[in-house]
């Protein structure tokens, strides 16, 4: 009998359990703070909900199933984006804007090799019905406090518009493959191979220049003003970098603007987005934690056409970087060693001791007292309850650690 797990998935044990949850309630109450509401949403969907919106490469990945009674194919949910969509067009009234969050997994295939796993644990936002870049500074602030939250400082937000990239397959007149080609070669950073496939293409050096600097474009603010400037007379180009510039000046009001750089070469995963989008990391960290963007044709595919934005966090990406950096104790409360025949007393004792909020747990093996001692402090108890019998009545002591026994009454431990 196998009793190992498949490649791509991973249990986390108790410790491991205790420092995500950590993270993602902290993530959790700042979300509602910014007053979003969480959905609770389910793991399966029809393919054919989403089979017209996803982009080719990830549905190629999604898992898929046969429901049994509808003969459907059913898959795994893939994305929360696409799901939120589905859902905020299938309900009968709706009021904007809306604001949600999310945690849950997110499966796909992918090559399972070390870390790289089926199950993606996500926590997210999004914001439905506004197309302001406003809403789009909020999304950006929303995950710049979260990380503050998880005193995280040494993060970097790479802030781009996709719509730089679609004006420029529109002036160079790109097929399908060829914007397929052009978009790896970017994302890669490739820049010979930018040079050789602009080569043909019949437009001027100003625009062939820009598309070649894009990769080099890791910039600041100033920089992004004065490349507006340059481009006016390309319109598409210049209202895009016009776009960055305004989410620019509301972070700034924000007094976030430290945080941000405009990579004009950093294209998203997904096609569904529209404008603005981001990518979050952190220095010296190899992995990225965060990513979102707005999409504001998505919801269209589900029948309601409605602007939005929005983000996720990449939950053990920020949990591997929490393990490697701040020590997150799971420390508990009490721990009760009875050695007496009834156990009335230190029921009474966990009771009300539990009533007061703490956390009380009882030896209940019959062993050696020395070894539940250890045990306690080796499992993260402060404190060690012992109930013995002495002179034929019953004797409670306290240990604050496994060398230091002292008598107490029952006054003195409930306080
Ligand atoms: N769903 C996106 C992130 C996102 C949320 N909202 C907008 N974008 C992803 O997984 O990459």
């Amino acid at each position: 009998m196998k009793i190992d797990l498949p490649k791509g998935v991973r249990t986390f044990n108790p410790k491991e359990s205790f420092i995500l949850s950590w993270i993602e309630k902290s993530i959790e109450d700042n979300f509602k703070l910014w007053g979003y509401e969480k959905v609770i949403l389910p793991l399966l969907e029809y393919y054919d909900a989403h089979k017209n919106v996803l982009n080719e490469e990830i549905l190629k990945n999604t898992f898929r199933l046969v429901d049994r009674y509808e003969g459907e194919t059913l898959i795994l949910r893939p994305d929360f984006t696409v799901q939120i969509a589905r859902y905020i067009a299938s309900l009968q009234e709706k009021e904007f804007p809306v604001r949600l969050y999310y945690t849950g997994d997110v499966f796909r295939y992918v090559v399972p090799k070390g870390d790289n796993l089926y199950e993606k644990k996500q926590i997210g936002v999004e914001l439905i019905g506004v197309d302001k870049i406003e809403a789009d500074a909020e999304i950006i602030a929303i995950a710049i406090s979260s990380l503050k939250k998880l005193s995280i400082e040494n993060f970097q937000i790479d802030v781009n518009n996709v719509k730089i990239f679609k004006a420029i397959t529109k002036i160079l007149n790109l097929s399908q493959d060829q914007t397929k080609e052009l978009f790896l070669y970017l994302k890669n950073r490739e820049i010979y191979n930018i040079q050789a496939f602009l080569k043909d293409f019949d437009v001027n050096n100003k625009i062939k220049d820009f598309i070649l600097n894009l990769p080099k474009l890791n910039i600041k603010a100033d920089r992004l003003k004065e490349l507006a400037k340059e481009y006016e007379d390309i319109e598409e180009i210049s209202n895009a970098l016009k776009e960055l510039i305004v989410i620019y000046k509301i972070l700034k009001e924000y007094q976030l603007d430290e945080y941000i750089v405009f990579d004009l070469c950093e294209p998203r995963e997904f096609s569904y987005y529209t404008g603005i989008v981001f990518e979050i990391f952190i220095k010296d960290f190899p992995k990225i934690i965060g990513y979102g963007g707005r999409y504001d044709n998505l919801l269209s595919n589900y029948n309601g056409n409605h602007p939005a934005t929005g983000f996720a966090f990449d939950l053990l990406a920020i949990y591997d970087y929490i393990i490697k950096t701040i020590e997150i104790k799971n420390e508990k409360d009490f721990y009760i060693i009875d050695t007496t025949e009834d156990k009335k007393l230190a029921y009474n004792i966990a009771k009300n001791l539990r009533t007061k909020g703490y956390t009380v747990a009882r030896d209940i093996i019959k062993r050696d007292i020395d070894l539940s001692i250890d045990f306690a402090f080796k499992n993260g108890y402060k404190n060690v309850i012992l109930i013995t019998v002495e002179n034929s009545g019953k004797k409670v002591y306290i240990l604050k650690d496994k060398n230091k026994k002292e008598e107490a009454s029952l006054e003195e431990i409930l306080k």
